[in-house]
């Protein structure tokens, strides 16, 4: 049996008061490991030391300062990419292969990014705006900021909320998911070598421990990625002393296809971008809004893409092909299999549709189509490998159909006509438009919703200003 730990002030440290979460293997369904149940206490000694780790220099670095440091924590992580694999996937249930391709890189790739972005923060040009009187703009970090991450992808989404805080400057208290701690404790351990102590605290908990950090009074900032009500709990926390929050909670992504692709190959692409890591992804190809000319023929093929999925218990090492793991925990998997059971008499399950026999909780790729606009599983954020069709006839009821959810995270419109993809572009209420193409990211360029999937952006530079804020400095002279 392993343990994990919290790290605080650069220190492994056990809970206070000794308390500990199980932590099961999703593949299997048993126990493999202990976590830290961290409570007030333990979050009160984290942010104490993020607080004197900001106050007494981290918050003095310069930008060349934090570069270095980001450079090293990234080249720590290429180092040690298939160690914190092995972890990840004996946490998650991922399978290696993709793990290693679609996550070591990125992150490595994402550190950098903000390595260099700490050099090119930006403000407007010091200046004369009132006679005799110059104004400069400083930008400086926050303060500590208090980080939540969800359990689909443990430890890209600590690199999300690592990267610009410390790039800004700031020290912070990172909790990850109560199932899946164990890839951020071994990147906080990787991390202490590079950044002095405080400057990332790592507190293992559950959601009591969420409550502590949102509630203490330390922290500048709440940034969460999680779901909307976990989202909506961490903002009224905030909103009791003004804290800075920073939201992403979650999408229910449309899929507008027209009546002018190549059906199969969309198809081919969709699959991926639906069932890949189980739909365990808030941007995930979950809602297919299909033209009535090709919405059979997709479902259809979405269906037989679906046959080419196996599940990661079935992967060899290294294998490239779209192996998905089990759905995180029994909740979850009691999540999707009711909102399948519940599917209404008007549609149809062409695939899937049952939790998959044998251990874990895999649950298998699902195609539903003949759906309508106000059934439930359209309406809600399924986080399954379930993919639902429902027909369209005009592009004015495509883009209804596509914003009548409350999520706004990521949308794609999927079609050959240049001037639609403008026209949806403008009109889709998403922080995201793919055009003919779903779920690629890059760090140059921001993620974050709109509507109840929150607000506030990961990567890019402007995930860097939202770990900031502006001070006005007018000099008379
Ligand atoms: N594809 C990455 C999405 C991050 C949140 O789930």
């Amino acid at each position: 049996m392993q343990t994990f730990h919290n790290i605080v002030d650069g220190k492994p440290a056990p809970a206070a008061d000794g308390r500990t979460l199980d932590i099961s293997d999703p593949k299997t369904g048993e126990v493999y490991a202990t976590s830290p149940l961290s409570g007030p206490a333990d979050v009160d000694a984290a942010y104490r030391s993020a607080r004197r780790a900001f106050d007494e220099g981290w918050r003095d670095t310069t930008p060349s300062d934090r570069m270095n440091a980001l450079l090293t924590m990234a080249d720590a992580v290429q180092a040690h990419g298939e160690e914190l694999v092995e972890i990840e996937a004996r946490d998650t249930g991922k399978p290696t292969g993709l793990t290693l391709s679609e996550e070591i890189g990125p992150m490595v790739d994402q550190l950098r990014f903000f390595a260099g972005a700490a050099r090119h923060l930006e403000g407007r040009s010091t200046g004369e705006y009132m006679e005799g009187h110059s104004s400069s703009i400083r930008r400086e970090p926050l303060g500590v900021i208090g980080s939540i991450t969800p359990w689909n992808y443990p430890m890209m989404m600590a690199i999300w909320k690592i990267g610009p805080a410390i790039a800004a400057g700031n020290t912070m208290v990172l909790k990850p998911s109560d199932t899946t701690p164990a890839s951020t404790v071994r990147l906080g351990e990787l991390f202490s070598e590079a950044l002095p102590p405080g400057v990332l605290n790592v507190v293992c908990g559950d959601r009591s421990t969420g409550v502590a950090m949102s509630e203490h009074p330390i922290p500048a900032m709440l940034a969460i990625t999680g779901s909307i009500p976990a989202g909506k709990s961490v903002a009224a926390a905030a909103a009791s002393r003004v804290a800075r929050v920073h939201l992403e909670l979650g999408g229910n992504a449309p899929v507008i296809v027209f009546d002018d692709v190549d059906v199969k190959a969309a198809a081919a692409d969709i699959a991926v971008a639906g069932f890949f890591n189980a739909g365990q992804d808030c941007t995930a190809a979950t809602r297919v809004i299909a033209h009535a000319d090709v919405a059979d023929a997709l479902a259809e093929a979405l269906a037989a893409e679906a046959g080419g999925v196996l599940f990661s218990r079935d992967e060899q090492t290294g294998a490239e092909d779209l192996f998905i793991p089990p759905l995180n925990n029994p909740d979850q998997l009691s999540k999707v299999s009711g909102l399948l059971d519940r599917v209404p008499s008007h549609a149809r399950v062409l695939t899937g549709g049952a939790p998959a026999d044998g251990p874990g909780w895999f649950y298998p790729p699902t195609v539903v189509s003949g759906l309508q606009q106000d059934d439930e599983i359209v309406q809600t954020e399924v986080f399954g490998p379930v993919i639902t069709v429902q027909t369209f006839t005009d592009e004015d009821e495509a883009v209804a159909f596509a914003n009548g959810t409350p999520y706004g995270l990521a949308s794609s419109v999927w079609t050959s006509d240049h001037s639609r993809t403008i026209r949806l572009s403008r009109a889709l209420d998403f922080g995201c438009v793919w055009v003919n193409c779903h779920i690629p990211l890059v760090a140059e360029m921001p993620h974050g919703g709109f509507k109840e999937s929150g607000y506030g952006k990961d990567l890019s530079g402007y995930s860097l200003e939202d770990y900031t804020r502006i001070k006005h400095v007018m000099s008379k002279y």
